[in-house]
């Protein structure tokens, strides 16, 4: 629906093509630019439900017989919806908490992911440094999740200061793989700008994407990073 509670162009598209949501056209847009995901690609879907990205994710990796595989993990518990094949599994856990080697061990081989998308969000409270903050934790999740410490430690905007307690070896491997993509959603502010700036340098490209079917009223944005070096 839209702000004003009309069905919109999008909402009216996704019912008619059997999305189970219009957030599908976000990553259709991303596909469509990026080509992010590939046959045979292994995709980890955080913030999964109601299941529109997996959809997406699981029509980009072509026929069954070309194999891939995607993980989706929300704090809800999500039923793999309709379009979706056998490739395509749901975790209901918290990723904040989840441990990173147990989402290791859901990647082929356990050799990790050639794609992370993250779309998590909290329900949006209108205080804008407030929502602002809380997008940030969740993008900061991902991409430690998705790089690993030992990385993000060499970010020139790491504020380590050594005091802090020294990362296992397991929280310092991140689960993306070297080549990989990452797409995080974050709601613009400063705090946004400081993830370009760290992924920069670790990706071969990172850039902005704000997608058509973002409502209007929405400060959402992808950093859309290619090619995890
Ligand atoms: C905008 S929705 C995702 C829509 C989804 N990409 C789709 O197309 O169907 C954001 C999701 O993030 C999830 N989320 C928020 N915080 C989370 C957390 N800590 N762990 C897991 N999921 C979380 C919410 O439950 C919500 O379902």
């Amino acid at each position: 629906m839209s702000g004003a509670g009309v069905p919109d162009f999008f909402y009216r598209e996704a019912q008619r093509l059997g999305y189970v949501a219009r957030s599908a056209f976000k990553l259709l847009q991303i596909q469509k630019q990026y080509k992010l995901i590939k046959p045979g690609s292994s995709v980890l879907d955080l913030g999964c439900a109601p299941g529109a990205w997996l959809q997406v994710a699981c029509q980009s990796l072509g026929p069954l017989k070309s194999g891939g595989i995607v993980v989706g993990m929300d704090i809800k518990k999500v039923k793999v919806p309709p379009q979706c094949d056998s490739r395509v599994q749901t975790i209901a856990a918290d990723v904040l908490n989840f441990p990173r080697q147990k989402i290791r061990e859901l990647s082929p081989q356990e050799l990790g992911f050639s794609v992370i998308l993250s779309d998590m969000c909290h329900s949006v409270s209108g205080i804008t440094t407030r929502d602002a903050a809380l997008s940030a934790e969740l993008g900061m999740r991902a991409l430690d999740l998705a790089v690993g410490q030992a990385v993000l430690s060499q970010s020139p905007d790491d504020d380590n200061d050594g005091g802090d307690e020294v990362p296992s070896n397991e929280s310092r491997r991140g689960v993306l793989r070297h080549g990989g993509h990452l797409v995080i959603k974050l709601l613009e502010s400063e705090d946004a700008q400081d993830f370009a700036r760290i992924c920069k340098p670790i990706f071969n490209k990172a850039s902005w994407l704000r997608p058509k079917a973002t409502r209007s009223s929405s400060r959402e944005i992808y950093l859309i990073c290619q090619g995890f070096r």
